[in-house]
């Protein structure tokens, strides 16, 4: 990513600098070339608590804590960049550091998803191919997805953990009204994860940064420009933490089997 703001906005805390070599190292035979960006900038207005949503606990530890943990289970990975708000950027919670501190950078979030999405890749270092983007509102990710998302970007394309759409889906016009029911034949929920080749996923951002848009995920900015993604299944567990009941409906997914 090349067009730098004039203002110093990253922070890094001390305990999680880390040097590295620019080169990937292999782990018990797997080449560690995964970058993740968990994106926890947001303020999680719709939850209508004053506390953050990635903050609050689910399952037995706090949000964010969770993917934080999945993620750096796993031998591909060479560093989780977690991006938090600015506040906290520079003085993360203490239970932040229950993983394994070498692999952990800490950011600082943007006003939108996506430029916490741009401030996490600018900080992914010289040995990352994939890189992998997810929403630390999204704290029962599973390894499974994880894998199938990785597998695909691995073969020169996006790839978006997603749902098939199974509600009847209803248009309607500003006061309700039906308009009609829309085929939902092909119609899918996108989550996170969302993996790329990293050289795809930069080109998406820089594009839609010069072209002053935006997007929900960022598959979408993929999208825009043409470039392939493919869905891939998701899980019920990769529900979004989204409003205040959602806390109830990710505790009771977390005693079901994966
Ligand atoms: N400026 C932002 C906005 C969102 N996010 C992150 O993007 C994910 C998905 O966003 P969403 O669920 O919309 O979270 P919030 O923006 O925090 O929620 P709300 O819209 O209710 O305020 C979350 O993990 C959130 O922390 C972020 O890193 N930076
Ligand atoms: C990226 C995302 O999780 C895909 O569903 C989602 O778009 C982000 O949350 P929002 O509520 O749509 O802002």
């Amino acid at each position: 990513m090349s067009e730098s703001p004039a203002a110093p906005r990253r922070v890094i805390p001390p305990p999680v600098i880390t040097s590295r070599g620019d080169e990937a190292i292999a782990h018990d035979g797997v080449v560690r070339d995964v970058g993740v960006v968990i994106v926890a900038g947001g303020s999680g207005s719709r939850t209508g608590s004053a506390e953050l949503k990635q903050f609050r606990w689910v399952a037995g530890k706090p949000a964010l804590l969770h993917s934080v943990q999945s993620f750096m289970a796993r031998p591909d990975v060479a560093i989780v960049v977690v991006v938090l708000p600015k506040a906290y950027a520079a003085d993360p919670p203490p239970w932040l550091f229950q993983c394994d501190v070498d692999r952990l950078l800490v950011s600082v979030g943007g006003r939108e998803r996506h430029e916490s999405v741009v401030n996490g890749l600018e900080d992914l270092p010289e040995e990352v191919v994939i890189a992998v983007v997810h929403d630390a509102a999204r704290p029962l990710v599973t390894d499974a997805t994880i894998d199938r998302v990785i597998a695909e970007a691995r073969k020169g394309h996006g790839a978006v953990a997603a749902l098939p759409v199974v509600d009847t889906l209803k248009e309607v016009d500003a006061d309700g009204r039906i308009v009609r029911t829309v085929d939902r034949t092909n119609l899918w929920r996108a989550q996170t994860p969302q993996a790329f080749p990293r050289t795809m996923l930069e080109q998406a951002h820089i594009a839609a940064r010069r072209d002053g848009v935006g997007a929900t995920d960022d598959a979408g900015l993929c999208e825009r420009l043409g470039l392939p993604v493919v869905v891939v299944r998701g899980s019920e567990r990769g529900m979004k933490i989204t409003e205040d009941v959602d806390f109830a409906r990710a505790d009771a997914l977390s005693l079901l089997p994966e």
